[in-house]
């Protein structure tokens, strides 16, 4: 076997097994919102992938095409520019590194908090007014899109009132913490050993309780089957569809019917190929910081709970400390216990902890 010496700027990036044509969720289930039995098609969506796209949502092109316009610019704008927004810590620019506990990947990007409707102070803002404009712009549909996904989750699974899961996002009264994120992926001009490819953004699941998604005509982005042994596939771009990704908080407020999908990023190799740029515009969707999440009652329907109560805060604090592929729902996981013994335990261990 021949082993090639991994070049020197992919020393810390893992290099990944490049998929096989056919290795491609072709059946990734496409949702239109306003078509008959929505409500539905989302549910079963999020429970056999914890991932679908949304066609037909409303968005206008205008919406989607000047922020990718406006980011692209950004992208391309001289490095010192860049820097002057970074390093992400964790908003700003950041550069191959993502978070603070050593994940590497072949990107970069522009992460940022959001109040309510638009860009927050807490992090710092793009210099280019075009650019902070096409992302408030695109914040207030991203917010309609959560509402509208959230709101059919708790329909599809009976949930009242209907606006239960949604207000916890984009509820008038609450601060929610939203986050947004351009990330960039330039084709990898190092040579890399044959059947490789080089991680973009490393395998994880979002924390929040739902994200979405939209990149351009660039491919680079898979996901893990929950069945079939978490084998992974790549999902074809479509720059007119949305992806919806389930996050780690609605896994636990459905007490596990819905699971989060872990996905990863490969970035494109060889830069004289022809191969595009993957640009990616990510909305996250979380609840107020003193947001309570613990397995919503009526959907336990008399079995215990998976997981035990956190603040949403907590959580963040936790994740924050954590690396991208760990399961950072684990620690949070109630012990499994015989069903008969089941209250008793409860009990104790509130009245212990
Ligand atoms: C390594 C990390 C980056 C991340 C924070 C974390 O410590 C673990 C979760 C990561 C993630 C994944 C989804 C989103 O891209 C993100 C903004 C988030 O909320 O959790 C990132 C965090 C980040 O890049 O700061
Ligand atoms: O850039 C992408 O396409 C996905 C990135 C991602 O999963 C994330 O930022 O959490
Ligand atoms: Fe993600």
């Amino acid at each position: 076997m021949v082993v090639l010496a991994k070049p020197a700027a992919l020393e810390q990036i893992s290099l990944l097994r490049t998929p096989e044509p056919w290795e491609t969720m072709s059946g990734v289930p496409a949702v239109d919102l306003s078509g008959p039995g929505a409500a539905d098609h989302v549910v079963r969506a999020c429970e056999r992938f914890g991932f679908f796209s949304v066609v037909n949502h409303g968005v206008p092109a205008g919406v989607v095409d000047r922020l990718e316009a406006e980011a692209v610019r950004f992208f391309a704008s001289p490095q010192a520019d860049k820097d002057a927004s970074g390093p992400a810590d964790p908003f700003g620019y950041g550069s191959k590194r993502i978070g603070r506990n050593g994940d590497m990947g072949w990107l970069e990007y522009l992460l940022l908090a959001i109040d309510r409707d638009a860009l927050s102070k807490a992090s710092p803002a793009p210099s280019s007014s075009a650019l902070r404009e096409a992302i408030n712009e695109y914040v207030v549909a991203m917010r309609g899109l959560a509402r509208t996904v959230l709101e059919m989750v708790a329909e599809g699974l009976g949930v009242s009132p209907r606006g239960a899961l949604a207000d916890m996002v984009t509820g008038e009264d609450a601060a929610s913490d939203q986050v947004f994120r351009l990330n960039h992926y330039p084709p990898c001009p190092l040579p890399l050993p044959p059947s490789c490819s080089v991680t973009g953004f490393g395998e994880h699941t979002d924390p929040q309780l739902v994200s979405i998604l939209r990149s351009n005509g660039a491919a680079g982005l898979q996901v893990a089957l929950h069945d079939d042994d978490g084998r992974w596939v790549s999902v074809p771009p479509n720059r007119n569809a949305f992806f919806v990704n389930v996050g780690d908080s609605l896994q636990v407020l459905t007490n596990g019917r819905l699971k989060s999908v872990r996905h990863r990023v490969v970035a494109g190799s060889g830069s004289g190929s022809g191969l595009k740029s993957r640009v990616s515009m990510i909305y996250f969707g979380g609840p107020p910081l003193a947001q309570r999440i613990a397995p919503l009652p009526q959907l336990l329907h008399g079995s215990s709970p998976l997981y035990r109560e956190f603040t949403w805060g907590e959580y963040k604090k936790a994740a924050y400390r954590s690396r991208l592929a760990d399961n950072r729902l684990a620690p949070f996981e109630e012990p499994p216990v015989a069903a008969a013994a089941h209250h008793h335990h409860q009990h104790h261990h509130q009245h212990w902890s």
